[in-house]
């Protein structure tokens, strides 16, 4: 090493030495954005295992979703995760518990987000402001910390209009508007599905197996059905009185189900009061 060179690298490696200190000794007491920061899958694992009870499928699938994603320096499109269940089986216990993981500060984190359909988009008449409002929320918490959360709870009561918004920041764009959606997480919470997961998991029960012999396989393609109505179809997750025309959120349509709308079998049947229309 030449004396002046070994000078500057000294001096750039203590320049650097100071930043970094600075920057953990900042972090120790405001809250920072670690997108760069892997997940401790094993924290997780433990957690998981010791807080969420009898959801071993649930525990299986966050855990190896949450640790490939976060290990994955360069994911082509955000995570999103559907938690399905009835009301009271732990989906927002365990979004809690993944929110705490990726942000340590959880729900009270300035880059975990939750939204609850009921509570805040509640007016129909106010769609067109709740999308611009929520896509600008999106974009600009995404834009200050690229490893935000969005949790929307109660997706079977959320306005397709809404559910609209969200979509664009759920594909495979490298930046929209400049901004990579990319490391963001999105998770949704429903109720829809629970009662075929408890067919399910009860005719397992009366076959003589164990609930934890319940495999996704056995529960996907009940799901794929009677949720989404098979993939290509569009369901409109809406109650009957309220529910609007796709193509023009802001319009009531009549309580009737448009032309090539059927109301699913189990609304038919008078089993489920709920938002279930689905185009066929
Ligand atoms: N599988 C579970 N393991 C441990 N605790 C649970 C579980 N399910 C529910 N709980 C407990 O019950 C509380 C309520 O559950 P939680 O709010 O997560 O249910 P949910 O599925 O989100 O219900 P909803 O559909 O009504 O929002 C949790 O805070 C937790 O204390």
């Amino acid at each position: 090493f030449e004396p002046i060179s070994l000078g500057i690298a000294i001096g750039a490696a203590s320049a650097l030495t100071g930043y970094l200190s600075y920057t953990d000794l900042y972090c120790r007491f405001a809250e920072c954005c670690r997108e760069e920061q892997p997940l401790n899958a094993s924290a997780l694992k433990l957690n998981l295992e010791e807080k969420l009870f009898g959801q071993h499928l649930a525990t299986e699938v966050i855990l190896k979703a949450l640790t490939g994603f976060r290990n994955n320096r360069n994911p082509k499109k955000p995570l999103t995760l559907s938690l399905h269940g009835w009301a009271g089986t732990g989906k927002n216990f365990v979004s809690q518990i993944a929110a705490e993981n990726l942000h340590p500060k959880g729900l009270k984190s300035g880059f975990v987000h939750l939204f609850v359909s009921t509570l805040h988009f509640p007016h129909e008449q106010h769609i067109k402001l709740y999308q611009d409002q929520l896509q600008r929320w999106i974009r600009g918490n995404v834009s200050a910390c690229a490893s935000s959360v969005f949790i929307f709870d109660e997706m079977d009561k959320l306005h397709p209009g809404v559910i609209d918004a969200i979509k664009p920041f759920l594909d495979y764009y490298e930046q929209i508007d400049g901004v990579s959606y990319r490391k963001a997480i999105f998770i949704f919470l429903s109720n829809a599905g629970g009662d075929l997961i408890t067919k399910t998991a009860l005719d397992f029960w009366r076959a003589g197996r164990k609930r934890e012999d319940i495999q996704l396989k056995d529960l996907e393609p009940v799901l794929s059905v009677g949720v989404f109505n098979n993939k290509h179809s569009e369901c409109l997750w809406w109650p009957v009185a309220q529910r609007t025309d796709r193509q023009k959120p802001h319009r009531l349509l009549h309580p009737l189900p448009a032309p090539g709308v059927q109301p699913r079998e189990d609304v038919r049947a008078g089993r489920d009061e709920g938002p279930r229309f689905c185009h066929r």
